[in-house]
Parts: C-alpha cells; sequence; structure tokens
C-alpha cells in the first residue's frame, strides 16, 4: 500500500466535439497522502468540478493516468463501476435527499446500498453522526421540513455514514452558515484522523482554508499553486 490515495498524472480532459471540443483540463499532476484533507480552489470556470468528477470515477478518464487507493482507473471503466465507488463518499450541492424519507432513513440510505449492518446498527450508526452534526432533534423529519443548511448536513452525514476512504465534496458548506460549516469541515478532519479517510473539497469558503492539509489552486484548466494549508503547518510545528 503506497501513501498516496490519488495519484493523477499527466491528466488533460476535453468537452464537445468537432469545432466546439475544448479542453478544460491541462497536463494535472498531483499526489494526495491518505488521510489528510485537500481543498481546491479557483475561480468560475477553472476546472475544479471536472478534475473532481474524473478522480471520483464519476467521469472517464481521456487522457494521462489516475490510481484511486492503489488501482489504475485509466482505460478501466469497470473497475470504477464496481468496486472502487463504494470506497467513495460524494457530497454535492445539490444534496440529492430522498424526499419521502426522513433525516435518519437518508443517512440509513448510505449504509443499505452497501448492504451493511442490521437495521438497528444502520440506525445507530446514523444516529451518531446526526447527532454530531446538530441534528439530534430532527433526525425525524423529512427534507421539506428541513432549512438548507439542514439537508446539506444530512447529506453529509449519508456519505460519512459508510466509512468511504474517500470523499470528494463539491461545495459542501455553500449552504452552511459559519459555525455549521466550520463544524462539517472539523468532522471531514476528525474522520480523517481517526480513520485515515481522505477528503478532496471544493470550496469558496476561505474560513475553511485554516483546517486545510493542502491548497491546490486551479486557473483556466491548469495548477497554479499547490501549497500546504494551515492544518498541516500546524501539525509540523507541533512535531518540531
Ligand atoms: N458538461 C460540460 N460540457 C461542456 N463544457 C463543460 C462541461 N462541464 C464543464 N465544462 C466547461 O469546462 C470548464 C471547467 O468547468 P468546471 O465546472 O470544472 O469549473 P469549476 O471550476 O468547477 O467552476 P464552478 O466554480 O463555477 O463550479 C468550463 O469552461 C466549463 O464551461
Amino acid at each position: 500500500m503506497t501513501d498516496a490515495a490519488i495519484s493523477v498524472r499527466n491528466l488533460d480532459h476535453f468537452f464537445g466535439e468537432g469545432e466546439a471540443r475544448k479542453q478544460a483540463l491541462f497536463d494535472i499532476n498531483l499526489e494526495i497522502r491518505r488521510g489528510t484533507l485537500t481543498i481546491l480552489m479557483g475561480p468560475s470556470g477553472s476546472g475544479k468540478t471536472t478534475l473532481l468528477t474524473i478522480m471520483g470515477c464519476l467521469r472517464e478518464v481521456q487522457a494521462g493516468r489516475i490510481r484511486l487507493l492503489d488501482e489504475e482507473l485509466s482505460g478501466s471503466d469497470e473497475t470504477c463501476r464496481t468496486g472502487m465507488r463504494r470506497r467513495l463518499g460524494f457530497i454535492f450541492q445539490a444534496h440529492n435527499l430522498h424526499d419521502s424519507l426522513t433525516a435518519r432513513q437518508n443517512v440509513m440510505m448510505g449504509l443499505q446500498v452497501h448492504g451493511r449492518g442490521d437495521t438497528a446498527k444502520q440506525t445507530q450508526a446514523a444516529d451518531h453522526l446526526l447527532r454530531l452534526l446538530g441534528l439530534g432533534e430532527r433526525m425525524d423529519y423529512r427534507p421539506a421540513n428541513l432549512s438548507g443548511g439542514q439537508k446539506q448536513r444530512v447529506a453529509i452525514a449519508r456519505a460519512l455514514v459508510s466509512n468511504p476512504d474517500i470523499i470528494f465534496a463539491d461545495e459542501p458548506t455553500a449552504a452552511l452558515d459559519k459555525i455549521s460549516g466550520m463544524a462539517a469541515v472539523r468532522l471531514f478532519k476528525d474522520l480523517g484522523r481517526a480513520r485515515g479517510t481522505t477528503t478532496v473539497m471544493v470550496t469558496h469558503d476561505p474560513r475553511i482554508l485554516d483546517l486545510a492539509d493542502r491548497v491546490v489552486t486551479l486557473e483556466e484548466g491548469r495548477i497554479v499553486a499547490d501549497r500546504a494549508g494551515a492544518g498541516e503547518l500546524r501539525e509540523r510545528a507541533e512535531v518540531l
């Protein structure tokens, strides 16, 4: 097992055909260590979501190579579809909760799709995470009766409940106020430490930079900056 959860080599990506063909990513090289929290930043249209979805097996690798958890993805859609996706968790801006299910049932879905545990264990795991995310009083509410921020936190709990090896999150705190946004990211970070979960997060939220181990900035499809975040710097200082 290597130390890298994600390794991206010479990745290019194109959208469209013929005259409309447009390059969205140019020669991306990136190595992300296990158990770390990496933030992707950059202006709108710089390629953050495209890169996140390719790394998350949601888009095909057209040119270049990606290794995820020591498995080669390039030219291997089958690897993505089967085993690999079960080891990944996703949180998107559009939280995609089931309207007919309560918050608790939505989170339990995150386990049921993997067929993990009996109902009692699933309920326990869902309740635990919902409480950690400040939704202890809302577990039996349906999405229609939750605020945007509360729905987003249910989606976060659903992604975390199956203990994924890697979490890909696209603006997971956009709908949250400062306190709950920071609490959610701290939870990602604590999980990373405790379980070795790797998190890659697209965000425009400057407050979160403080918690990141690493901040990668994209512009016009290229990595223009790649630096240690405040989290990593603090840890290094503690070791010294
Ligand atoms: N499905 C698509 N078809 C055609 N072009 C696309 C598609 N998705 C993205 N693009 C283009 O690829 C480029 C990168 O888009 P992407 O969504 O990855 O940027 P982003 O940095 O995530 O932006 P935002 O912060 O606005 O979400 C943009 O020029 C965008 O217009």
